[in-house]
């Protein structure tokens, strides 16, 4: 289990800032693992800030939930350089969904670590694809702590670490939950690849 650094308040020291990222597949317990820490950092009576896409409008259009119906309420941002401003004096902010921002939500996190916040982002680390989702790997190399979770497989009982879309589309965004997605370990992920695309080589396949 993560244990949270304390956050020293009051002492006259500068207050340190640092990134953590919580990472894995759908349904792996990436919005659980937010909300548990955001929700502990409010009983330590920290000013917290949660944000998400605004694009994610998948279960409530402010709320962050999670598949098991937690949530926590949120401000939803078309872009990420709007945390700078709404972020001011939080000594805790939480990014949702952070696969669906640009590169630029790298940048906003390291700006709010270096002026003290603790900055939480959670998100998926690959696409349906099984290829590294927008800002996350950068994230991950810039961050203090990196937590990767893990779903179940719903073939195989194995730990998931890709999510695999079950519908045709081939759009990088596509909302959606168990009627768009499944959990799936390794080899379950690549026999569905196969699956879906026949005409591609094994090794081809094995990278994805
Ligand atoms: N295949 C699965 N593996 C693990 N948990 C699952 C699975 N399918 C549904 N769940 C549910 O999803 C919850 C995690 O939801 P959530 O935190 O929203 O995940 P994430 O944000 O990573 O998609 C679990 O506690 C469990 O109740
Ligand atoms: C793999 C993948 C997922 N998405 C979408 C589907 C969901 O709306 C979110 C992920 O939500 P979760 O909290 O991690 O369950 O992302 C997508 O648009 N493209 C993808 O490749
Ligand atoms: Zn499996």
């Amino acid at each position: 289990m993560f244990i949270e650094p304390r956050v020293i308040t009051g002492s006259g020291i500068a207050r340190r800032g640092w990134i953590e990222v919580v990472c894995g597949s759908m349904f792996s317990g990436k919005t659980e693992e937010l909300i548990r820490r955001l929700n502990r950092a409010k009983i330590a009576r920290q000013r917290v800030e949660i944000f998400k896409p605004a694009l994610d409008t998948r279960y409530h259009a402010e709320d962050v939930v999670s598949h098991n119906q937690n949530s926590i309420r949120s401000t939803p941002v078309p872009v990420a350089q709007e945390m700078l401003l709404l972020a001011a004096g939080c000594d805790v902010i939480g990014v949702d969904e952070a696969q669906f921002f640009d590169e630029s939500l790298v940048e906003v996190c390291v700006q709010l670590a270096n002026r003290g916040t603790r900055v939480i982002v959670a998100g998926l680390d690959m696409d349906f694809q099984g290829q590294p989702f927008g800002p996350m790997p950068a994230l991950m190399a810039v961050a203090e702590f990196v937590t990767k979770v893990h779903a179940i497989c719903v073939c195989c009982g194995e730990l998931a670490t890709y999510s695999f879309r079950v519908t045709a589309s081939e759009d990088k965004i596509l909302l959606g939950e168990t009627d768009a997605y499944e959990a799936r370990c390794r080899v379950c992920f690549q026999e569905g690849m196969k699956e879906k695309h026949p005409e591609s080589t094994a090794e081809k396949v094995a990278r994805t």
